[in-house]
């Protein structure tokens, strides 16, 4: 699920759907474009030890400023007006005047064509370090996804964590719900989405998952997020009913709740995971889901489990840890070097 929705919450719960999407819009792009932002005030105040020096919510506010004027393309005077105001209520009357000139500033210097980035030149060294303010993302990473991918493919792939991302919600079947009865609450709602090319479950939405939350429909497992490419991983294992399954590190659980969805009230799904708080994530999802009858959860490691049990099955699905690099346009969080 979005992580800034859920960060949001219920402070969100009395605005409209356009002002709803603009906060998270400026949340989460202030998050993912931190290191950047950053860039650009610490070069239009007076010098680096104004920036160093700077508070934690005076600095928030001018991000979120430079945010709304350099990449939401606002205007730039409203953009002004409102975070001057918002500094002098969050921090006092001096910090409206100080968010002023540098939003003026950081004005002008676009109007001219002239925001202070760095150039792509040099030795690779210092051209990651360009690469990580102008896509921000951190020296390690540029360093990394450049000398395996190209320098070209690493910035596509930056651009593309960079982006929003979009989510697909998956029609739980278990509980009765096909997708067209998903797709019928979503015209309902207002929410622009597309069915999957490849899944038959499956309902691409790209904004108004707020909508849906509000809606309940994920409270009451009527439906889940879940990325399509997770599907397309169960489809492969294609479970049928009254097959017997292992999901090896199942918690906390979108695979083994698809596939148990799959196997009709027929068979099993045997869970294992080494972290119970996330295997009772997976047992309580279950229950809601009402596929709890079909999924048994095992809290075992894995690398000793084969050696006292002598579970079998045609089937077996490992899932592994990783280190979550792909999904980093959807989790949305301040990358740190
Ligand atoms: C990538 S996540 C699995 C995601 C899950 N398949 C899903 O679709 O929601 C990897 C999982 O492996 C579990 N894990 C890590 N080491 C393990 C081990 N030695 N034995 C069992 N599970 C392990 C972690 O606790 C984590 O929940």
């Amino acid at each position: 699920m979005g992580y800034v929705e859920r960060t949001l919450g219920f402070r969100t719960r009395d605005l409209d759907d356009r002002d709803l999407r603009l906060v998270t819009d400026i949340v989460g792009g202030t998050i993912r474009w931190r290191r950047y932002l950053d860039h650009l005030i610490g070069s239009l105040c007076h010098d680096e030890s104004m920036f160093r020096s700077m508070e934690p919510l005076l600095l928030q506010v001018l991000r979120i400023g430079f945010y709304e004027i350099v990449k939401l393309n606002m205007p730039p005077y409203a953009v002004v007006d409102e975070n001057v105001k918002l500094a002098k209520v969050a921090l006092r009357p001096g910090a409206g005047n100080m968010v002023n000139g540098i939003l003026r500033k950081l004005v002008l210097v676009k109007e001219n064509n002239s925001l202070p980035l760095p150039k792509l030149e040099g030795d690779s060294r210092t051209q990651a370090r360009a690469l990580a303010t102008l896509y921000s993302h951190p020296v390690w990473m540029v360093r990394r996804w450049t000398k395996y991918l190209g320098q070209e493919e690493a910035i596509q792939l930056m651009m593309w964590n960079n982006s929003d991302p979009s989510f697909s919600l998956r029609a739980n079947a278990a509980k009765g719900i096909t997708r067209d009865d998903l797709v019928m609450q979503l015209n309902s709602l207002k929410v622009p989405h597309e069915v999957s090319l490849h899944l038959d479950d499956f309902v691409r939405v790209k904004i108004g998952l707020q909508n849906v939350i509000r809606a309940g429909w994920l409270k009451e497992g009527l439906c889940s997020v879940q990325d399509e490419s997770a599907g397309l991983v169960v489809s492969v294992v294609d479970p049928q009913p009254g097959e017997d399954i292992i999901d090896c590190c199942a918690a906390p659980g979108g695979k083994t709740l698809y596939m148990a969805s799959r196997l009709r009230g027929k068979g099993k799904v045997h869970a294992i995971d080494i972290n119970k708080g996330r295997l009772r994530i997976l047992k309580e999802t279950a229950k809601l889901q009402k596929v709890d009858g079909v999924v048994d959860t095992i809290h075992a490691d894995l690398r000793t489990f084969a050696e006292n049990s002598p579970m079998k099955s045609g089937k077996v699905l490992l899932d592994a840890p990783c280190s979550g690099l792909g999904v980093l346009s959807k989790i949305c969080v301040g990358i740190e070097d």
